[in-house]
């Protein structure tokens, strides 16, 4: 994925939720709490985490404030697909700090992010901030029936280490 999409997600409109705005499904996938990785698992036959990319890059200036640190990061990027339709683009960035005290999160290859932070037990999470985004700006390479879906935002610590975590629902998800 390139990195324009990574710009373009970093300067959206990023707002804490105003509920009146969403559907009852909407609402639903977009503040859950839990992990949507099992969430996904339990409403489909075959889940698939496809790994798009993994790239060390400058932690953009705009998450040093949000992330309080600064240095390099990896940019993790993954589609997560539901009997092999893609229900949810997921972008995370991983500080360098955290990876060098968390390790396994340098190793998660195909295994979901959420699989390992939902079982750590020092596991806080920052506010859910919601975005809706021009589905064509994504250029996610799957074809995207809407042109404005939702997306939202929120930063895990685990043991106070940041990661943040940025995901875009493809319409399909509010069916399942
Ligand atoms: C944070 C979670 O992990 C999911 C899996 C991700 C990954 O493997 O990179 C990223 C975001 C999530 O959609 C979760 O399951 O809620």
């Amino acid at each position: 994925m390139p990195i324009p999409t990574a710009n373009y997600l970093l300067h959206a409109n990023w707002q804490l939720p105003q509920t009146e705005e969403l559907s009852t499904e909407q609402s639903s996938w977009l503040l859950e709490t839990d992990s949507l990785t099992a969430r996904l698992k339990s409403r489909c036959h075959l889940f698939r985490l496809q790994l798009l990319s993994e790239q060390q890059l400058a932690l953009p200036s705009l998450l040093h404030k949000e992330l309080s640190c600064t240095g390099t990061a990896i940019l993790r990027e993954v589609m997560l697909l539901c009997d092999e339709q893609p229900m949810i683009y997921a972008q995370s960035w991983l500080p360098a700090s955290t990876l060098a005290a968390i390790e396994p999160l340098a190793q998660l290859g195909e295994q979901p992010l959420g699989e390992f932070i939902f079982r750590h037990p020092a596991i806080t999470r920052g506010p859910i901030q919601l975005a809706k985004l021009d589905s064509r700006q994504l250029a996610l390479g799957v074809a995207c029936p809407e042109a404005r879906i939702w997306a939202r935002r929120s930063v895990f610590r685990l043991a106070e280490y940041p990661l943040q975590v940025v995901e875009a629902f493809l319409p399909g998800i509010y069916r399942l």
